[in-house]
Parts: structure tokens; C-alpha cells; sequence
């Protein structure tokens, strides 16, 4: 008999439609090699509707959850900011239900996987906070919405030991990873750094509090560096070990 694949959620983003967009009506959308990535490691990837009053229900369907990036930003008042930068673009439907999902997740010690926004929502259920604009509040740091194409790396981080990421992989102490962000984690909350870039940017975070909570500031889902398809590989497995 085969061994039945971890299930994991993955959450998507919600376009408001137009002409030339793929329906003039909101769609769903996520990038593809998320799916990808997920099923090549072992797991089996299924959408998750930004359905917060759902969430209870999706909840036992599942053994792990991703929370996806994306073009938008959390709303400051969130990590208690009044100011809001002009660059920032709220979603408020989906950091909503993201949110959700991420509450009951944790709440189940679910394994939990956030990428990019991903990983600055889990920064701010934490009861950390955000750099609203990079280049406005750290100048000399290195450009994290990198030119070149995103399936290519554009700087390095510094994976720190003795971490859940450093575990998951193999102990590797410097990868190369894309960078396509505006907006960083400032402070982690009850979070562990587990990564930082030459510039000091906080790269990467983790909950000791539970099993499996990681986020990642780069996109792994691209695969650049070995250690990318090593994570997912470790969080399908922690997901398996959860079911
Ligand atoms: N803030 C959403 C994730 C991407 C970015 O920081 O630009």
C-alpha cells in the first residue's frame, strides 16, 4: 500500500479581475511551483479560499499549512503602527483569513510554513513588527526587490545554528537565496531568528513555542539552492509525522 501523502493548505491570493486579467471577475490566483514544490517533496498540495468563517472546517482536513506571498502588505495598526508608508497595499480580506488559518493552525501545532508575507504574518501573530519600506528605513540596505529574475539567486543569508531551519537543512551555514520584497521583519515577538542577510535584514524566523513554525523571507519554492527542496522536504515530513 502506498503511504499517504501529508495534506497541506496553501493559502491563495484573491485578484480583483479586469479586462485582459484571466476573468473580468475576482479570481484566485497562486504562482504554480508552489504546488509544485510541495508535491515533488511528498506532500499533497490543495488551495485554501479566503474563507476565515471556513477555517474550523478546512482545519481537519489538513496536516500542514503554507502561507503564500504575494504584491500586498499588513496592515501597521496590526503590530501597533499608526503611520502607514504610501508604498503599502493592503489586502485586508486576505491577511484576514490568513490570519485565521494561521491561529488555528498553531493552536493545533500544526506545522506551518510561511513564505515572504508569509513569513512576516507569523512575525505579527507572534506580536512582532515590520520594516514598512526598506528602502526607506534601512538606505544602505542591500536592493531586496532584486532585477534579475526570481529563479535566480541575488544575495546570501547566514542560516544560524543550531536553529529549526539550520535541522532542516542539513546544517548548511550560508545559501543563496531570491530576494523580492519590500518590507522585512523588524522584530520577531516571541520568535527566533533563525537567518540573516550581509545587511542584517532578518531573512528568516521560527517559534520555538511549537513543533514545526517557520518562515522564510526568500521564495524556496523556486528551488535555487539544494537547501530550498531540503526544507520543503522537512516540513512535508514534519506534516506526515503530525497527521
Ligand atoms: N509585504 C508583503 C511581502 C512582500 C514585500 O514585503 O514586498
Amino acid at each position: 500500500m502506498t503511504e499517504k501523502r501529508p495534506v497541506i493548505g496553501i493559502t491563495l491570493d484573491l485578484e480583483d479581475g479586469g479586462e485582459g486579467q484571466y476573468s473580468r471577475f475576482k479570481w484566485y490566483a497562486m504562482r504554480e511551483n508552489y504546488m509544485s514544490a510541495v508535491s515533488t517533496a511528498g506532500g499533497l498540495p490543495i488551495a485554501l479560499p479566503l474563507f476565515p468563517q471556513l477555517c474550523a472546517d478546512y482545519m481537519p482536513l489538513l496536516d500542514g499549512l503554507i502561507i503564500t506571498g504575494g504584491a500586498f502588505d499588513i496592515d501597521p495598526t496590526l503590530y501597533g503602527e499608526t503611520h502607514v508608508h504610501p508604498t503599502i497595499n493592503l489586502r485586508p480580506r486576505r491577511t484576514q483569513a490568513e490570519a485565521a488559518y494561521l491561529a488555528a493552525a498553531l493552536q493545533r501545532d500544526m506545522p506551518v510554513l510561511g513564505i515572504c508575507g508569509g513569513m512576516q504574518l507569523i512575525a505579527v501573530a507572534l506580536g512582532g513588527s515590520l520594516i514598512q519600506h526598506i528602502p526607506e528605513e534601512c538606505p544602505i540596505a542591500l536592493p531586496h526587490e532584486q532585477p534579475n529574475p526570481r529563479d535566480e539567486a541575488s544575495h546570501s543569508v547566514t542560516i544560524t545554528p543550531n536553529t529549526l531551519l539550520a535541522r532542516c537543512t542539513a546544517n548548511r551555514t550560508r545559501i543563496g537565496v531570491n530576494s523580492s520584497h519590500h518590507q522585512a521583519v523588524k522584530t520577531p515577538g516571541r520568535g527566533l531568528i533563525n537567518a540573516v542577510a550581509e545587511d542584517g535584514i532578518i531573512e528568516g524566523i521560527e517559534d520555538p513555542a511549537h513543533s514545526f513554525c517557520l518562515g522564510v523571507q526568500w521564495h524556496p519554492e523556486f528551488g535555487i539552492d539544494p537547501a530550498d527542496k531540503a526544507l520543503f522536504k522537512a516540513f512535508i515530513q514534519a506534516a506526515g509525522d503530525s497527521a
